[in-house]
């Protein structure tokens, strides 16, 4: 059966302690209760960088440049109702202070604590990518 792709993009903010950010998904929302990396959906016409900054902007305040962006790996995976296509960036640099402008909880988190958290599906992968290049 074909479903339709969905492209989100996502990005693991590395702070001075090599702790990764994540951010709780809020009740009321699909998956609530999980934890993600920030982000987001992919607009019409939107590079997925442009995407990232907007959403970094939005759900934290803080400002990231471009180059400050740099691809990790990505994530694919069948939910029910849509294929998810996520690259993961990594960023280590940004100004402006992180704080939860959309009701979200935030935390820093050592990579290897990081599988304490539940993720939705589709991260999972992905922490095994952070632990290879952060633990
Ligand atoms: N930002 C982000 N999204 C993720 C991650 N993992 C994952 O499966 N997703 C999925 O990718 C989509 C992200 O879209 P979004 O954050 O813009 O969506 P949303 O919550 O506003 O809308 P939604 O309630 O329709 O899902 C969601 O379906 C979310 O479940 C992740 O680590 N970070």
């Amino acid at each position: 059966m074909s479903q339709s792709l969905l492209l989100v993009v996502a990005v693991a903010l590395v702070d001075q302690d090599m702790r990764v950010l994540i951010a709780q998904r809020p009740p009321g929302k699909t998956l609530a209760g999980l934890w993600e990396f920030p982000g987001g959906k992919v607009e019409p016409g939107e590079s997925p960088e442009a995407a990232l900054i907007r959403e970094l902007t939005e759900e934290l305040g803080i400002t990231v440049a471009e180059p400050c962006l740099a691809p990790l790996t990505f994530a694919s995976h069948a939910y029910e109702h849509f294929h998810l296509l996520m690259p993961l960036y990594i960023c280590r640099r940004w100004q402006g202070f992180v704080s939860p402008r959309e009701g979200q909880t935030l935390k820093w988190v050592a990579p290897r604590a990081l599988r304490d958290y539940p993720m939705p599906p589709a991260d999972e992968p992905l922490i095994s990518a952070l632990l290879d290049l952060l633990a």
